[in-house]
């Protein structure tokens, strides 16, 4: 079975948070599975692209809002990633570094999706499935069934996955001219409240989509940033399917970003031993818990949240508990976490940055990962905290509620919460010190984390049924 993924991120090629981790993991289990996934990602001129070789494997022009385009598609020579990777290379479109935020971001997505649609059409190669990730690739599954130019591939079936609906990529209908010819009795499939909306029409034309979690699936109907009532109706062609971390990456046995590798065998050592070099490098001292938050500095994680929690809770339990926050994300927010630092000068360090070994160094030295969002689909930082023997804290949502079990409740091993609000994380603060204090019940929920399993293999078998039950429908 041929499978294409496309996406706007892929690790480590292009990452800017969980999307990537996704994509850059299930292509490479779902080929331990027998199956053959490839990755197209747009070009982008970064580390990993300089640093790697590749293989023009197609050259063409196509016409893009009336005018020659011509594009090229770039094959990774080696395969060093576990699948091959392809990238469509546009010049003066899709060349540049970064992946996301430049003003013509619409244009350059769908010079992308249909660079992509002409490349496997003209070369008469039709995947069994296309599988589509976030509104970036959004108008695939309406441009293969709708537009008479891709009849070729019309027994090739699409996928589309959902990692934030808060996302829906829409613009005006004055950039219509940038799609190629289709059936303008179907245009309507691309409309929402006026606009082209990418996100609603991919779930209004593909084969099948899916969520990262099962409780996400249903939060979309009645939280979607205006689509509640599209999921209501299209509710019955969802699948949830909790995402899964890539084990090699992530794996604090062999892991070569972190000060000391460990495992089930020698965890309260292995766990000393980070906590350390991770507290020398803060100037945090190691006898109290250390809590942590690692994320993009949004308020759907709950990010704006996080500066008058640690401050009030520092307030109430002085002395109790140290804590280390690492993100990016609104200028509003990293001021107002960077400002703490002078009003908390010794239990509270901040980061303002993107540093992917900083992030492995937090989960294997950190006591605690806290997580207060407010939307979170799936979630990964939690799956990669307990893989660390790191006891995640997290409000009941979407993917924390399908996979993080408070320690309170039988065979727990989370801090669980109601509300993303200053209270409710200061209350878990409360809580996370007593479980600090006793010891053998940490050392219990420690071994107890690092024996789950949430590596892909399980999710990635998931996708299979569903891509075969789509294909036998055909
Ligand atoms: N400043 C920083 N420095 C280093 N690393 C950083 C970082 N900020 C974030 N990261 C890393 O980015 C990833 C974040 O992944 P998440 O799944 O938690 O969130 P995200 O909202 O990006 O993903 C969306 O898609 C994923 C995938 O489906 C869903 O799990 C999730 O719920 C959904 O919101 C983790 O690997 C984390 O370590």
């Amino acid at each position: 079975m041929r499978i294409y993924h496309l996406s706007a991120e892929c690790y480590p090629v292009a990452k800017i948070g969980g999307l990537g981790d996704v994509v850059g993991a299930l292509p490479k289990y779902q080929n331990k599975a027998g199956l053959s996934a490839a990755v197209v990602l747009p070009h982008y001129d970064r580390k990993f692209v300089r640093e790697h070789q590749f293989d023009v494997v197609f050259r063409a022009t196509n016409l893009f809002g009336g005018k020659r385009t011509e594009f090229e598609v770039w094959k990774e020579k080696a395969d060093t990633l576990g699948f091959e990777l392809y990238l469509i290379h546009i010049p003066g479109l899709l060349d540049r570094e970064n992946i996301y935020s430049y003003p013509d971001e619409t244009e350059q997505f769908i010079a992308y999706q249909l660079a992509f649609l002409d490349w496997i059409n003209w070369s008469q190669q039709a995947p069994d499935i296309i599988h589509c990730h976030d509104h970036h690739s959004g108008l695939i599954p309406f441009m293969l069934a709708h537009s008479a130019l891709y009849k070729r591939l019309a027994n090739t079936r699409t996928v589309f996955t959902i990692h934030n609906g808060q996302y829906h990529g829409a613009f005006g209908w004055s950039k219509f001219a940038y799609l190629p010819e289709v059936d303008m009795t179907s245009t309507g499939l691309l409309d929402w409240s006026n606009g082209i909306n990418p996100l609603a029409s991919a779930v209004r034309c593909c084969s099948a989509y899916t969520t990262v979690s099962p409780s996400y699936m249903d939060e979309l109907t009645w939280q979607s940033n205006g689509l509640e009532h599209l999921f209501q109706m299209e509710r019955h062609r969802g699948v949830g399917i909790v995402n899964g971390i890539d084990t090699q990456v992530w794996n604090p046995e062999t892991d070569p970003m972190i000060a000391a590798n460990y495992s089930l065998k020698n965890i309260a050592e292995g766990k000393q031993k980070n906590k350390e070099a991770l507290c020398k490098r803060f100037d945090l001292d190691t006898e109290k818990p250390l809590i942590s938050f690692i994320g993009r500095l949004v308020d759907d994680k709950g990010a704006d949240l996080l500066a008058e929690a640690i401050d009030r809770a520092i307030e109430q339990y002085p002395w109790e508990a140290n804590f280390l926050v690492l993100g990016t994300g609104d200028p509003d927010t990293e001021q107002a976490l960077d400002v703490l630092k002078l009003r908390q000068t010794q239990q509270y360090r901040v980061y303002i940055g993107y540093d992917e070994q900083l992030s492995h160094q937090i989960y294997a030295g950190s006591d605690f990962l806290l997580m207060p969002s407010r939307v979170e689909p799936c979630g990964l930082n939690q799956l990669y905290s307990l893989r660390y023997g790191t006891v995640p804290m997290v409000r009941s949502t979407g993917g924390l509620k399908d996979t993080v079990i408070d320690y309170g409740d039988e065979g727990g091993y989370g801090i669980r919460f109601d509300q993303a609000s200053v209270r409710d994380i200061v209350y878990s603060v409360g809580r996370a010190i007593s479980l600090y204090r006793d010891a053998a019940h940490m050392a219990q929920l420690r071994n107890r984390m690092m024996s789950l399993d949430f590596s892909w293999d399980r999710s990635a078998r998931e996708y299979i049924h569903l891509y075969e039950r789509l294909i036998t429908n055909i």
